[in-house]
């Protein structure tokens, strides 16, 4: 059901401050520009860290669903991985029919492509994001 990790989201605080210690864990040119997606709440920046990326995501608005994670982890954390997946709603469908529910309606992402999350309660915890693979260049 799910394909090739394409990102692990670490929340931060933060995306501009955090930029220095990725620099220096990962290289200079390891890390991407920030960029904000107003429609999803959040301010993101891509690292490559090799097989794949870090998403580093900061609260954008005063309605980001990153709020409440913040508020119980003031520094940051571990957030989401996402896997890509063919098709999203089809997905979507496969996963209702174990009983795992979707949070939202698919949306375009950080990549340009549709993604859709699924609640951690109904993943061992983990809050899983499925992605369609970005178009080449994103
Ligand atoms: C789309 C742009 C970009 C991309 O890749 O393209 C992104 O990835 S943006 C990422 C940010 N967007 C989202 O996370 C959207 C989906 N998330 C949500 O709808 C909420 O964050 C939600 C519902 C997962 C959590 O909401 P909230 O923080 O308000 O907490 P709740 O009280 O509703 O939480 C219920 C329950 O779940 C546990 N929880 C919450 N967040 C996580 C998490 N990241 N990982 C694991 N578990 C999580 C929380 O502790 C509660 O547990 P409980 O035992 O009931 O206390
Ligand atoms: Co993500």
């Amino acid at each position: 059901m799910l394909g090739r990790l394409n990102h692990v989201g670490v929340a931060v605080p933060s995306v501009d401050a955090a930029l220095g210690r990725y620099r220096a864990l990962f290289g200079t040119d390891a890390v991407g520009a920030p960029f904000d997606l107003e429609p999803q709440g959040v301010r993101v920046c891509f690292v490559s860290a090799g097989n794949t990326e870090i998403e580093l995501i900061a609260p954008l608005g005063a309605d980001s669903p990153l709020r409440g994670f913040l508020e119980r982890n003031p520094a940051g954390g571990q957030h989401h991985v996402a896997y890509e997946v063919p098709d999203v709603e089809a997905a979507r469908d496969a996963f209702a029919g174990l009983g795992v529910r979707a949070l939202g309606e698919p949306r375009p992402g950080a990549h340009g492509s549709l993604v859709l999350f699924l609640h951690p309660k109904d993943m061992g915890g983990v809050l899983v994001e499925l992605m369609e693979p970005p178009a080449a260049g994103h």
